[in-house]
């Protein structure tokens, strides 16, 4: 469970005259869910943008596995956070599950029983054969997060992919985290804004500072398993871990 999956290395990001990343430099773990968090505009979505392959980096290297990233690499899925875009309407649940297996190539039996599989994961069983708009918000996120699943990624990468819903769903769909990646044996990397999220979710927690970002600090979180939102979060050991990323994230530079 030790070896690095994902190696962020020296990574810099200037758009035009702005550096928005000054040097980011972090491992992933196989097998672990890594958060990264930090001050709005810290450059956390391009990072996650940069290990996706859609975002080429001024300067630094990703590689995974030890292999460079150059383009969407072919076993890493990302999921967004706006749902409502990622899906195609005129396709079911399971259409657009199955959409990505069968365009690489899987045969229309074998995409249709992983796409079932996948779906049931994320406790959609039942509506394999409804459209996006028939189905809540958090029900059409747990349809793309099924979708990048059954492609059986050996890295999932996730901009804020609750931060469009509602409380309590948030709190169903974080729950479902943990749970997948035991299932899926994947390996996850997840931007939130939500420091909470950050630590209930999290096995480490990559604080960014504001711009250029650059890594303040890599924190464990060796909050016990199996996490619940009401016993995990009541824990001394969760406040001192929320108080220390809260205070790193809430940082200013000090004025001159
Ligand atoms: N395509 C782009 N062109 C120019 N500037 C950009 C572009 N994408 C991002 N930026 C700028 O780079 C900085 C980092 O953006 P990024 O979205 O990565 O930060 P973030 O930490 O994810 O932000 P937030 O917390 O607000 O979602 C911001 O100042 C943003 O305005």
């Amino acid at each position: 469970m030790s070896d690095t999956l994902l190696r962020v290395d020296g990574l810099v990001m200037r758009y035009g005259d702005h550096l928005a990343v000054g040097g980011v430099a972090f491992d992933v773990r196989t097998g672990e869910v890594v958060s990264i968090v930090g001050p709005s505009g810290a450059g956390k979505t391009t990072v996650l943008r940069v290990a996706a392959g859609l975002l080429e980096a001024t300067g630094g290297t990703v590689t995974i596995d030890g292999e460079p990233v150059a383009g969407p690499p072919a076993d890493v899925a990302v999921v967004f956070q706006d749902y409502s875009r990622s899906l195609l309407p005129w396709l079911t649940a399971l259409g657009n599950v199955t959409l990505p297996l069968r365009a690489k190539g899987r045969s229309r039996g074998d995409a249709r029983s992983a796409g079932l599989e996948a779906l049931a994961a994320v406790g959609l069983a039942g509506v394999s054969r409804k459209r996006p708009r028939q189905l809540s918000g958090g029900m059409q996120q747990r349809v793309a997060i099924a979708r990048a699943l059954a492609y059986q990624p050996k890295l999932l990468l996730m901009d804020e992919p609750f931060a469009s819903v509602d409380a309590q769903t948030r709190m169903d769909l974080e729950d479902l985290i943990r749970p997948l990646r035991d299932e899926y044996g994947v390996t996850i990397l997840l931007v939130t804004h939500d420091i909470d999220e950050a630590v209930y979710l999290s096995d480490r927690i990559v604080v960014l500072s504001s711009a250029p970002a650059t890594v303040l600090r890599v924190i464990d979180v060796d909050l016990p398993l199996p996490r619940s939102q009401t016993a995990t979060k009541e824990q001394p050991a969760f406040g001192r871990l929320r108080h220390e990323v809260l205070d790193l994230v809430r940082l200013r530079p000090t004025s001159a």
